[in-house]
Protein backbone atom coordinates (compact mmCIF):
# COMPACT_ATOMS: atom_id res chain seq x y z
CA UNK A 1 0.00 0.00 0.00
CA UNK A 2 1.31 3.53 -1.10
CA UNK A 3 1.74 6.14 1.58
CA UNK A 4 -1.11 8.32 -0.47
CA UNK A 5 -3.37 5.62 0.55
CA UNK A 6 -2.30 5.33 4.44
CA UNK A 7 -2.78 8.92 4.62
CA UNK A 8 -6.22 8.61 3.33
CA UNK A 9 -7.25 6.13 5.74
CA UNK A 10 -5.63 8.25 8.49
CA UNK A 11 -7.93 11.03 7.25
CA UNK A 12 -11.05 9.70 7.71
CA UNK A 13 -9.56 7.80 11.64
CA UNK A 14 -12.20 10.79 12.90
CA UNK A 15 -14.77 10.31 11.18
CA UNK A 16 -14.73 6.67 11.75
CA UNK A 17 -14.34 7.87 15.13
CA UNK A 18 -17.14 9.96 15.47
CA UNK A 19 -19.82 7.52 13.35
CA UNK A 20 -18.82 4.31 15.22
CA UNK A 21 -21.87 2.53 16.67
CA UNK A 22 -24.40 5.76 15.02
CA UNK A 23 -27.53 4.65 12.57
CA UNK A 24 -27.31 7.05 9.36
CA UNK A 25 -30.33 7.05 7.57
CA UNK A 26 -30.34 6.99 4.04
CA UNK A 27 -33.25 7.90 1.57
CA UNK A 28 -32.00 6.69 -1.77
CA UNK A 29 -34.19 8.34 -4.57
CA UNK A 30 -35.43 7.15 -7.68
CA UNK A 31 -33.29 9.75 -9.58
CA UNK A 32 -30.51 8.78 -8.01
CA UNK A 33 -30.65 5.53 -9.57
CA UNK A 34 -29.16 6.02 -12.91
CA UNK A 35 -26.99 3.43 -14.21
CA UNK A 36 -25.65 -0.01 -12.70
CA UNK A 37 -21.92 2.06 -12.17
CA UNK A 38 -23.99 4.20 -9.99
CA UNK A 39 -25.99 1.93 -8.32
CA UNK A 40 -22.73 0.19 -7.47
CA UNK A 41 -20.88 3.09 -6.11
CA UNK A 42 -23.75 4.11 -3.95
CA UNK A 43 -24.08 0.10 -2.74
CA UNK A 44 -20.30 0.12 -1.69
CA UNK A 45 -20.24 3.21 0.24
CA UNK A 46 -23.69 1.98 2.08
CA UNK A 47 -21.22 -1.45 2.69
CA UNK A 48 -17.94 0.25 3.45
CA UNK A 49 -20.21 2.79 6.33
CA UNK A 50 -21.34 -0.61 8.01
CA UNK A 51 -17.84 -2.30 7.63
CA UNK A 52 -16.13 0.42 9.58
CA UNK A 53 -19.18 0.25 12.53
CA UNK A 54 -21.78 2.79 11.76
CA UNK A 55 -25.66 1.54 11.46
CA UNK A 56 -27.28 2.45 7.84
CA UNK A 57 -30.55 2.04 7.08
CA UNK A 58 -32.10 2.52 3.53
CA UNK A 59 -34.98 4.00 2.97
CA UNK A 60 -35.49 3.92 -0.71
CA UNK A 61 -37.81 6.11 -3.57
CA UNK A 62 -38.41 4.45 -7.21
CA UNK A 63 -41.03 6.90 -8.66
CA UNK A 64 -39.21 7.00 -11.91
CA UNK A 65 -39.68 2.92 -12.37
CA UNK A 66 -43.39 3.19 -11.26
CA UNK A 67 -44.05 5.92 -13.60
CA UNK A 68 -41.97 3.75 -16.54
CA UNK A 69 -44.35 0.51 -15.65
CA UNK A 70 -47.83 2.55 -15.45
CA UNK A 71 -46.45 3.65 -18.93
CA UNK A 72 -46.13 0.33 -20.28
CA UNK A 73 -49.30 -0.41 -18.87
CA UNK A 74 -50.79 2.13 -20.75
CA UNK A 75 -52.39 4.11 -17.02
CA UNK A 76 -51.95 7.82 -17.17
CA UNK A 77 -50.15 9.14 -14.35
CA UNK A 78 -51.15 11.96 -12.53
CA UNK A 79 -49.01 14.13 -9.55
CA UNK A 80 -50.72 16.81 -7.02
CA UNK A 81 -48.41 18.28 -4.48
CA UNK A 82 -45.62 15.95 -5.63
CA UNK A 83 -47.90 13.02 -4.84
CA UNK A 84 -48.47 10.34 -7.06
CA UNK A 85 -53.04 10.32 -7.25
CA UNK A 86 -53.19 6.15 -6.64
CA UNK A 87 -56.01 4.49 -7.74
CA UNK A 88 -56.76 0.96 -6.52
CA UNK A 89 -55.25 -0.43 -9.70
CA UNK A 90 -52.05 2.12 -9.41
CA UNK A 91 -51.62 0.80 -5.45
CA UNK A 92 -51.13 -2.42 -6.98
CA UNK A 93 -48.20 -1.70 -9.74
CA UNK A 94 -46.19 0.92 -7.01
CA UNK A 95 -45.92 -2.02 -4.73
CA UNK A 96 -45.17 -4.64 -6.91
CA UNK A 97 -42.28 -2.23 -8.56
CA UNK A 98 -41.10 -1.07 -5.28
CA UNK A 99 -41.31 -4.19 -3.12
CA UNK A 100 -41.13 -6.53 -5.38
CA UNK A 101 -38.67 -4.98 -8.07
CA UNK A 102 -36.36 -1.74 -6.48
CA UNK A 103 -36.51 -3.08 -3.07
CA UNK A 104 -35.46 -6.43 -3.86
CA UNK A 105 -33.08 -5.39 -6.43
CA UNK A 106 -30.77 -3.09 -3.90
CA UNK A 107 -30.98 -6.22 -1.41
CA UNK A 108 -29.13 -8.76 -3.97
CA UNK A 109 -26.89 -5.83 -4.79
CA UNK A 110 -25.82 -5.22 -1.63
CA UNK A 111 -25.16 -8.79 -0.59
CA UNK A 112 -23.58 -9.85 -4.22
CA UNK A 113 -21.33 -6.67 -2.68
CA UNK A 114 -20.31 -8.48 0.52
CA UNK A 115 -23.07 -6.75 2.78
CA UNK A 116 -26.13 -8.36 4.92
CA UNK A 117 -29.09 -6.80 3.53
CA UNK A 118 -32.45 -7.56 4.32
CA UNK A 119 -36.07 -6.23 2.84
CA UNK A 120 -38.54 -4.69 4.06
CA UNK A 121 -42.44 -3.25 3.26
CA UNK A 122 -43.85 -0.75 5.72
CA UNK A 123 -45.87 -3.90 5.94
CA UNK A 124 -43.29 -6.04 7.41
CA UNK A 125 -43.50 -6.05 11.44
CA UNK A 126 -46.21 -3.08 11.40
CA UNK A 127 -43.26 -0.86 10.39
CA UNK A 128 -44.92 1.86 8.53
CA UNK A 129 -48.56 2.28 10.21
CA UNK A 130 -50.31 5.11 7.97
CA UNK A 131 -53.67 6.54 7.39
CA UNK A 132 -55.12 8.36 4.44
CA UNK A 133 -53.39 11.91 2.93
CA UNK A 134 -55.75 14.51 1.60
CA UNK A 135 -54.06 17.31 -0.76
CA UNK A 136 -54.37 20.57 0.19
CA UNK A 137 -53.63 23.94 -1.45
CA UNK A 138 -54.33 27.45 -2.43
CA UNK A 139 -56.06 28.14 -5.32
CA UNK A 140 -55.57 31.85 -7.15
CA UNK A 141 -58.22 33.27 -5.22
CA UNK A 142 -56.54 32.15 -1.78
CA UNK A 143 -59.24 29.61 -1.20
CA UNK A 144 -57.78 26.19 0.32
CA UNK A 145 -58.62 23.13 -1.89
CA UNK A 146 -59.08 19.50 -0.60
CA UNK A 147 -58.62 16.78 -2.90
CA UNK A 148 -59.38 12.94 -2.30
CA UNK A 149 -56.26 11.56 -4.04
CA UNK A 150 -56.66 7.41 -3.39
CA UNK A 151 -54.68 5.61 -1.43
CA UNK A 152 -51.79 8.30 -0.43
CA UNK A 153 -50.78 7.87 3.02
CA UNK A 154 -48.87 9.63 5.64
CA UNK A 155 -47.27 8.12 8.42
CA UNK A 156 -49.19 7.75 11.23
CA UNK A 157 -46.47 5.69 13.44
CA UNK A 158 -42.89 3.61 12.94
CA UNK A 159 -42.42 0.68 14.62
CA UNK A 160 -38.59 0.93 14.66
CA UNK A 161 -38.24 -3.10 16.99
CA UNK A 162 -38.06 -4.47 13.29
CA UNK A 163 -35.45 -2.60 12.18
CA UNK A 164 -33.19 -2.00 15.52
CA UNK A 165 -33.49 -6.31 15.28
CA UNK A 166 -31.79 -6.50 12.00
CA UNK A 167 -29.58 -3.57 12.99
CA UNK A 168 -28.13 -5.58 15.99
CA UNK A 169 -27.73 -8.90 14.02
CA UNK A 170 -25.28 -6.86 11.61
CA UNK A 171 -28.08 -6.62 8.78
CA UNK A 172 -28.80 -3.58 6.60
CA UNK A 173 -32.21 -2.24 6.45
CA UNK A 174 -33.75 -1.56 2.97
CA UNK A 175 -37.39 -0.25 3.19
CA UNK A 176 -39.61 -0.02 1.10
CA UNK A 177 -41.91 3.61 1.34
CA UNK A 178 -45.30 1.17 1.91
CA UNK A 179 -47.76 1.58 4.60
CA UNK A 180 -50.13 -0.01 6.37
CA UNK A 181 -53.17 1.08 7.31
CA UNK A 182 -55.35 0.45 10.66
CA UNK A 183 -57.83 -1.99 8.58
CA UNK A 184 -54.50 -3.57 7.12
CA UNK A 185 -55.37 -1.48 3.95
CA UNK A 186 -52.02 -0.26 1.58
CA UNK A 187 -50.88 2.79 0.94
CA UNK A 188 -48.53 4.64 -1.49
CA UNK A 189 -46.67 6.88 0.59
CA UNK A 190 -43.61 9.55 -0.94
CA UNK A 191 -40.40 8.02 0.22
CA UNK A 192 -39.04 11.30 1.76
CA UNK A 193 -41.56 11.49 4.00
CA UNK A 194 -40.97 7.75 5.55
CA UNK A 195 -36.88 8.74 5.45
CA UNK A 196 -38.00 11.65 7.96
CA UNK A 197 -40.14 9.38 10.49
CA UNK A 198 -37.81 6.38 10.39
CA UNK A 199 -34.98 8.37 11.11
CA UNK A 200 -36.71 9.87 13.65
CA UNK A 201 -38.26 7.40 15.42
CA UNK A 202 -34.48 5.22 15.30
CA UNK A 203 -33.37 8.84 16.68
CA UNK A 204 -30.49 8.45 14.13
CA UNK A 205 -27.49 10.45 13.96
CA UNK A 206 -27.69 11.64 10.48
CA UNK A 207 -30.30 11.80 7.33
CA UNK A 208 -28.82 11.61 4.15
CA UNK A 209 -31.38 12.47 1.00
CA UNK A 210 -29.88 11.26 -2.36
CA UNK A 211 -31.36 13.29 -5.45
CA UNK A 212 -30.21 14.33 -8.30
CA UNK A 213 -28.91 18.45 -7.91
CA UNK A 214 -26.22 19.40 -5.41
CA UNK A 215 -28.43 20.51 -2.99
CA UNK A 216 -30.81 23.04 -2.29
CA UNK A 217 -30.24 26.43 -4.21
CA UNK A 218 -31.14 29.91 -3.79
CA UNK A 219 -32.12 30.28 -7.41
CA UNK A 220 -32.50 26.84 -9.30
CA UNK A 221 -32.18 28.47 -12.64
CA UNK A 222 -28.40 29.29 -12.86
CA UNK A 223 -27.19 26.60 -10.31
CA UNK A 224 -24.37 28.01 -8.98
CA UNK A 225 -25.86 29.50 -5.75
CA UNK A 226 -25.61 26.23 -3.23
CA UNK A 227 -26.41 27.04 0.35
CA UNK A 228 -24.23 24.86 2.38
CA UNK A 229 -26.55 25.44 5.66
CA UNK A 230 -30.03 26.54 6.69
CA UNK A 231 -31.34 26.38 9.87
CA UNK A 232 -35.18 24.86 10.49
CA UNK A 233 -36.33 28.80 11.30
CA UNK A 234 -35.37 29.66 7.39
CA UNK A 235 -37.71 26.89 6.22
CA UNK A 236 -40.89 28.45 5.79
CA UNK A 237 -39.52 31.41 4.04
CA UNK A 238 -37.71 29.56 1.84
CA UNK A 239 -40.51 28.16 0.66
CA UNK A 240 -43.10 31.14 0.90
CA UNK A 241 -40.53 32.99 -1.07
CA UNK A 242 -40.55 29.95 -3.96
CA UNK A 243 -37.28 29.50 -3.37
CA UNK A 244 -37.93 26.06 -2.43
CA UNK A 245 -40.33 24.32 -4.22
CA UNK A 246 -41.96 21.43 -6.12
CA UNK A 247 -39.95 18.34 -4.95
CA UNK A 248 -37.41 19.99 -2.97
CA UNK A 249 -40.61 20.61 -0.63
CA UNK A 250 -41.16 17.27 0.59
CA UNK A 251 -37.25 16.71 1.31
CA UNK A 252 -36.67 19.77 3.10
CA UNK A 253 -40.20 18.85 5.54
CA UNK A 254 -39.10 15.81 5.90
CA UNK A 255 -35.54 17.08 6.83
CA UNK A 256 -37.33 19.32 9.49
CA UNK A 257 -39.45 16.50 11.33
CA UNK A 258 -36.60 14.37 11.35
CA UNK A 259 -34.31 17.46 13.35
CA UNK A 260 -37.31 17.86 15.66
CA UNK A 261 -37.12 14.42 16.61
CA UNK A 262 -33.80 14.48 17.73
CA UNK A 263 -31.56 13.48 14.27
CA UNK A 264 -28.16 15.99 14.64
CA UNK A 265 -28.13 16.41 11.38
CA UNK A 266 -29.98 16.25 7.70
CA UNK A 267 -28.35 16.71 4.20
CA UNK A 268 -29.42 16.57 1.07
CA UNK A 269 -26.54 15.57 -1.86
CA UNK A 270 -26.56 14.66 -5.10
CA UNK A 271 -26.83 11.27 -5.43
CA UNK A 272 -25.34 11.76 -9.16
CA UNK A 273 -22.01 11.95 -7.90
CA UNK A 274 -20.55 8.66 -7.38
CA UNK A 275 -19.35 8.40 -3.59
CA UNK A 276 -21.34 11.05 -2.99
CA UNK A 277 -22.07 9.60 0.59
CA UNK A 278 -18.38 8.76 1.33
CA UNK A 279 -17.68 12.68 0.32
CA UNK A 280 -20.27 13.71 2.39
CA UNK A 281 -19.50 11.28 6.15
CA UNK A 282 -15.63 11.23 5.45
CA UNK A 283 -14.53 14.97 4.60
CA UNK A 284 -14.57 18.30 7.07
CA UNK A 285 -16.51 20.16 4.66
CA UNK A 286 -18.51 17.50 3.78
CA UNK A 287 -21.20 18.49 -0.07
CA UNK A 288 -24.98 19.58 -0.78
CA UNK A 289 -27.21 21.39 2.14
CA UNK A 290 -26.76 20.58 5.73
CA UNK A 291 -30.25 21.04 7.73
CA UNK A 292 -30.00 22.14 11.03
CA UNK A 293 -31.68 23.28 13.97
N1 LIG B 1 -34.26 25.55 -4.40
C1 LIG B 1 -34.10 24.38 -5.00
N2 LIG B 1 -32.86 23.84 -5.12
C2 LIG B 1 -32.67 22.65 -5.73
N3 LIG B 1 -33.67 21.91 -6.29
C3 LIG B 1 -34.93 22.37 -6.19
C4 LIG B 1 -35.20 23.62 -5.55
N4 LIG B 1 -36.53 23.85 -5.61
C5 LIG B 1 -37.06 22.81 -6.29
N5 LIG B 1 -36.11 21.91 -6.65
C6 LIG B 1 -36.37 20.70 -7.43
O1 LIG B 1 -36.40 19.54 -6.60
C7 LIG B 1 -35.95 18.44 -7.39
C8 LIG B 1 -35.65 17.23 -6.50
O2 LIG B 1 -36.87 16.62 -6.11
P1 LIG B 1 -37.41 15.27 -6.82
O3 LIG B 1 -37.37 15.46 -8.31
O4 LIG B 1 -38.72 14.96 -6.22
O5 LIG B 1 -36.27 14.24 -6.43
P2 LIG B 1 -36.27 12.69 -5.93
O6 LIG B 1 -36.73 11.89 -7.09
O7 LIG B 1 -34.84 12.47 -5.57
O8 LIG B 1 -37.19 12.56 -4.74
C9 LIG B 1 -34.77 19.03 -8.13
O9 LIG B 1 -34.42 18.29 -9.27
C10 LIG B 1 -35.30 20.43 -8.48
O10 LIG B 1 -35.91 20.45 -9.74
C1 LIG C 1 -47.40 9.23 -2.88
C2 LIG C 1 -46.22 9.16 -3.79
O1 LIG C 1 -46.02 10.04 -4.60
N1 LIG C 1 -45.39 8.11 -3.66
C3 LIG C 1 -44.22 7.90 -4.46
C4 LIG C 1 -43.43 6.75 -3.86
C5 LIG C 1 -42.05 6.55 -4.47
C6 LIG C 1 -41.12 7.72 -4.22
O2 LIG C 1 -41.31 8.56 -3.35
O3 LIG C 1 -40.02 7.71 -5.04
P1 LIG C 1 -38.91 8.86 -5.26
O4 LIG C 1 -38.25 9.08 -3.96
O5 LIG C 1 -38.01 8.25 -6.28
O6 LIG C 1 -39.62 10.09 -5.75
C7 LIG C 1 -44.62 7.58 -5.93
O7 LIG C 1 -45.65 6.97 -6.16
O8 LIG C 1 -43.82 7.94 -6.82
Amino acid sequence: MSAEKVNVLIEALPYIKEFYGKTVVIKYGGSAMVDCRLKEAVIQDVILMRYVGMNPVIVHGGGPAITAMLDRMGKKTEFINGLRVTDSETMEIVEMVLVGKINQEIVALLNQLGGKAVGLSGKDGQLIQAEKKLANWYDESGQEVTADIGYVGEVRKVNPAVIETLVTEGYIPVIAPIGVGRQGETYNINADYVAGAVAGALKAHKLILLTDVEGIFADLEDKKSLISCIKVDEVPGLINRGIISGGMIPKIQCCVEALEEGVSRAHIINGRIPHSLLLEIFTRKGIGTMVVK
